[in-house]
């Protein structure tokens, strides 16, 4: 009998030795075994004996206890969640060797003796993919500016707010002027250069909170959060100075260019993001008619 419960517990060493996951055993709330696995960041000593309550946030201990008592009420059956583990947040874990943000698979199962284990997955690698995936889908390649549709989101969700707490925004709709010119006259490539320098050149002037996008062939859009309709103007007329003064050494000569800005500011309830961005299209459309190298506001 002895000689089995030793075969036993030497098989269930094997079978932890297999796997590459971190590995916890909870009775109640503490942790009466864990094993690293891959996790290089675990100092498995001070780890065990710990409780949940001591180990995790307030956000955390909730999700974790939740799946836990879904777990105990069907014992055998797995129960999974994805998590982040963040040291600035969890003082005991740091202590324990957590220093970067890890993303973990776990799953949990309750043993008809009421343990619980935990086996925990990094998948740090899965999740710098899919930011990477998501990342490309809302940029544009040539730039790096987000894209119109990653631009349509973020206004549609930004308006709403802003009508929701009685907040104001501003759109702003460049346009380069005479842009066929310059692919024209130094070739695409020139082109293709300009376009960056200028997005560079808005970064560095935006704010944080605004929101870059490349709009169309030679169109930006620059999003102003909580700007009223008079600043989204100072605001225009700063990036049409920032453009005007833009030089670029190119091998066929120093390339130079202005743009034409359309402003429109949020008009209230009834208002939307498409509306925002038609009246800035016809704004536009008037200071291109006007010559170019111009502001114009509402009409
Ligand atoms: N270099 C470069 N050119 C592009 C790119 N995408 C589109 N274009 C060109 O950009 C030009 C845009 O032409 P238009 O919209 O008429 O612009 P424009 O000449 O500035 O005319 P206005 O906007 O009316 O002042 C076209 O010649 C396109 O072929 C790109 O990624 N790189």
């Amino acid at each position: 009998m002895t000689q089995d419960i030793d075969n036993r517990a030497e098989r269930y060493q094997a079978i932890l030795e297999l796997t590459r996951d971190l590995l916890i055993v909870l009775d109640g709330e503490s942790v009466i075994m864990c094993r690293a696995g891959e996790s290089e960041w675990v100092n498995e000593a001070v780890i065990t004996g710990l409780t949940l309550d001591t180990m995790l946030s307030d956000e955390l201990l909730t999700k974790v206890r939740g799946t836990i008592e879904r777990a105990q009420a069907a014992p055998g059956t797995v129960q999974s969640i994805e998590y982040v583990l963040r040291p600035e947040q969890l003082t005991m874990l740091h202590e324990a060797g957590l220093r970067e943000p890890t993303w973990y698979e776990a799953r949990f199962v309750a043993t008809p003796s009421g343990e619980v284990l935990w086996s925990a997955r990094d998948i740090n690698e899965r999740k710098k993919l899919q930011r990477k995936v998501t990342n490309q889908a809302q940029r544009d390649p040539l730039t790096g500016a987000y894209n119109r549709r990653a631009l349509v989101t973020v206004m549609e969700q930004t308006v709403a707010q802003a009508q929701r707490y009685d907040w104001t925004c501003s759109v702003l709709l460049i346009d380069v002027d005479d842009f066929s010119k310059i692919n024209e006259q130094h070739g695409w490539d020139a082109g293709d250069q300009l376009l960056q320098q200028i997005v560079t050149g808005l970064y560095k002037l935006k704010r944080t909170a605004d929101f870059l996008a490349r709009y169309g062939d030679d169109q930006l859009v620059l999003f102003l959060p909580e700007t009223n309709h008079e600043q989204g103007v100072a605001a225009a007329e700063r990036v049409r100075r920032l453009i005007q003064e833009l030089e670029m050494p190119y091998p066929t000569g120093e390339l130079q260019c202005t743009v034409s800005v359309g402003v429109a500011g949020l008009r209230g309830l009834e208002d939307s993001a498409p509306d925002m961005l038609k009246r800035a299209e016809e704004s536009l459309f008037i200071a291109r008619n006007s010559g170019g190298n111009r502001v114009e506001g509402e009409v």
